[in-house]
Order: structure tokens, then C-alpha cells, then sequence
């Protein structure tokens, strides 16, 4: 039994798509009354509607018993409180993260959270360019797997395979979710040019030394370029800089023209972009573009003035 924690629009999708594939799932909510709703309607109205849930997919506010994987699909800053809450269940599971981002009050990412608070579980997280939309209808999409564990990675990688999730495996934990957390970041300036009407030329080259900033903390944390390189790193950035479906990029261009954006609307790079920072002060790094975010966030810049602060900065070699 695959359970995944965490109803949303990621937690559904991955559910619909392991069920099809003929495994036995529970997605789990905290909430009654979402469980009852999804139950009666077999659809996850609030997050994707539209989309059909499988007959078979079991939808519970209990965690089922049992030794099977538990795949943690809540908002990064929420899940220590999550895991804290159903620890005992949890001990002794295959634990897989499903969140972006680092957690802003300890700079921890999802994998190192895990092995904290549930030493004796394997720890992955699974990530990569995928909209939740697109799983859940069914299209094709290529996610990384990331396990410390190179057997037990092999065991998840094919466990968590299906007809539309193409997974790739690494031992690289750190790379994986240090390149979805990042990404979110470089995702809100992209969005935010765009949203200004600055020009595809000026996000491209945001994207490119977005991606150099995400390699310079990862590769000094101690990620491998090849896991910044793929999905978890490159491809996901791609995917989340020029997609509107990416609720990154579409906070940013509300944040580039000014206007105001659905506080309930789970935005990771947000909290991710200050921990990003506080890191990469403690590393001793720079990150301008991380830097222009968090200024525009707290409101302590203009989008042009974000704009002038990095076009005149020192030139330099690529
Ligand atoms: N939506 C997408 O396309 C993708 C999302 N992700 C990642 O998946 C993670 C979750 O995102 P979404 O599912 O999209 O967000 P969402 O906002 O659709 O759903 C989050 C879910 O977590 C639940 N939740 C929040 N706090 C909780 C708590 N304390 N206890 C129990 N449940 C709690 C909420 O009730 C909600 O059902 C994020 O880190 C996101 O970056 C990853 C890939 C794709
Ligand atoms: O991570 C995602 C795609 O891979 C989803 O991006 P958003 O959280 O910005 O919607």
C-alpha cells in the first residue's frame, strides 16, 4: 500500500497516477470534510477539478498501518509539523519527500528534515519538472528520484514508476532538492520581468544567471552538477520560467505589474528565497537575483530599481 500525505493539487495527482497504475494508494487529509467531499464526488474539486479520481484510490484522514512507502506531498515550511504529528505511524517507512523548498527556520531542506526527525527511515524525495495537472490527466513526465540508498532508491524508482511518470534515479539528495527549492526563486524574477513587460531577452538571461546562482550554492553544499543539470535542477527551472501554469511565476508577475495575489495560493519560493539567502550568507556567497527577490518581497524595492541593481553590478567573465 503507496500512501501519499497531503491532498492537494501535487499529493492527488501522484495518487491518481499510482492508482491507475494499479497499485493500491490512500491519499490522506487532514481535513473530514475535503475526505467526504472527494469521496462522494470522486474529485478533488478545489485543487483539480475536472479530473476524474480512479475508483480504487482510497481517500482517508487515517494513515493506513502497514510497511509501504508514504509519500509527503504538503508545502515545504508545513511538513516538519506534519511528520511531528504522525511520527510513530511513519517510523521504519520509506519516507518520500514531494516538496520544494528549504525550510525557513532551520535552512534545512526536505531529505535532511526527514533523517532528523525519522533517523531509522530511508529518506528520498522525489522531484522534477511536472505540473500536477499534467499527472493527473495523464500526460507524459520525467521526475528524478533522489535516495542516499542506492538499493533502496532502485526499490522506490520502481515502485513509484507508472504509464506517465518516467522516473530517474540519484543518490545526490542534496543536489535534487536543493535544484526544486532554488528553482522557485529564479521562477518569481522571471515571473516578475515578464509581468513588468521587460522582454523574453531579459528573462532568458535572468534564467541563465538565475541557474549559475543555483549552482553556486548547491555546488558548495555539496550537490553533483550532473544532478544541477537534470530534471531536479535545469529542466525544472525551464518548466517553471516560462510556464504561467506555475503558480511561481504567475506570483511574480503580479508581484512585476503591482497587483495582488491569492494569499492561499501555496507559493514556495517565497519563504525558500529568505532561508536561500540566509544560507548564502552563511556560505559566503553571493545570490543578487535571491537578494532582488527577498527586497522585492519585503517591498524595499521597485521592480526597475531590482532591475538596476543587477544590471550594475561589477562586469565580469561568465
Ligand atoms: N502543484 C504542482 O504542480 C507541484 C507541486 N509540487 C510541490 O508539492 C508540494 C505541495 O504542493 P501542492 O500540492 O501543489 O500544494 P497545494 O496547496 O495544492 O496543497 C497542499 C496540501 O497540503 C495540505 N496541508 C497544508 N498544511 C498541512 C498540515 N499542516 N497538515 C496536513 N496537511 C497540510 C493542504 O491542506 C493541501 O491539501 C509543494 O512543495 C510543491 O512545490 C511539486 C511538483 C508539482
Ligand atoms: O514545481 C512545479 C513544477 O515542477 C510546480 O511549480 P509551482 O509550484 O510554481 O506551480
Amino acid at each position: 500500500m503507496i500512501t501519499v500525505m497531503g491532498a492537494g493539487a501535487f499529493g492527488t495527482a501522484l495518487a491518481i497516477s499510482l492508482a491507475e497504475a494499479g497499485h493500491p494508494v490512500t491519499l490522506w487529509s487532514r481535513d473530514h470534510e475535503q475526505v467526504s467531499a472527494m469521496r462522494l464526488a470522486r474529485e478533488n474539486a478545489h485543487r483539480l477539478p475536472g479530473i476524474p479520481l480512479p475508483q480504487f484510490l482510497a481517500i482517508d484522514t487515517t494513515i493506513p498501518a502497514g510497511t509501504g512507502p508514504v509519500l509527503l506531498a504538503v508545502p515545504m515550511q508545513q511538513m516538519r509539523d506534519v511528520i511531528k504529528q504522525h511520527r510513530a505511524t511513519l517510523e521504519g517507512r520509506d519516507l518520500v519527500a514531494c516538496c520544494k523548498g528549504i525550510e525557513l527556520s532551520t535552512t534545512m531542506g526536505p531529505v535532511a528534515i526527514l533523517r532528523q526527525m525519522i533517523p531509522d527511515s530511508a529518506a528520498a524525495i522525489l522531484t522534477g519538472p511536472s505540473f500536477a495537472r499534467d499527472i493527473a490527466r495523464g500526460l507524459p513526465t520525467a521526475l528524478t528520484l533522489a535516495c542516499a540508498d542506492p538499493e533502496k532508491g532502485i526499490v522506490l524508482q520502481q515502485s513509484l514508476t507508472t504509464r506517465n511518470l518516467r522516473i530517474y534515479r540519484t543518490t545526490d539528495t542534496i543536489g535534487a532538492e536543493l535544484g526544486g527549492a532554488l528553482k522557485n526563486v529564479i521562477a518569481i524574477a522571471a515571473g516578475a520581468v515578464t509581468g513588468a513587460g521587460l522582454g523574453d531577452s531579459a528573462r532568458a538571461a535572468l534564467m541563465t544567471r538565475g541557474y549559475a546562482e543555483m549552482q553556486r550554492l548547491a555546488l558548495s553544499l555539496g550537490a553533483r552538477p550532473d544532478t544541477l543539470s537534470g530534471l531536479s535542477g535545469f529542466g525544472d527551472l525551464v518548466l517553471t520560467c516560462t510556464s504561467p501554469q506555475s503558480r511561481n511565476m504567475r506570483f511574480g508577475m503580479a508581484l512585476g505589474k503591482n497587483e495582488a495575489f491569492d494569499p492561499t495560493i501555496t507559493v514556495e519560493g517565497a519563504a525558500t528565497a529568505r532561508a536561500t539567502l540566509q544560507r548564502a550568507a552563511e556560505e559566503g556567497l553571493e545570490m543578487p537575483i535571491t537578494a532582488a527577490v527577498v527586497a522585492l518581497l519585503d517591498g524595499k524595492i521597485q521592480l526597475r530599481q531590482a532591475m538596476d541593481m543587477l544590471l550594475s553590478r561589477p562586469l565580469k567573465e561568465e
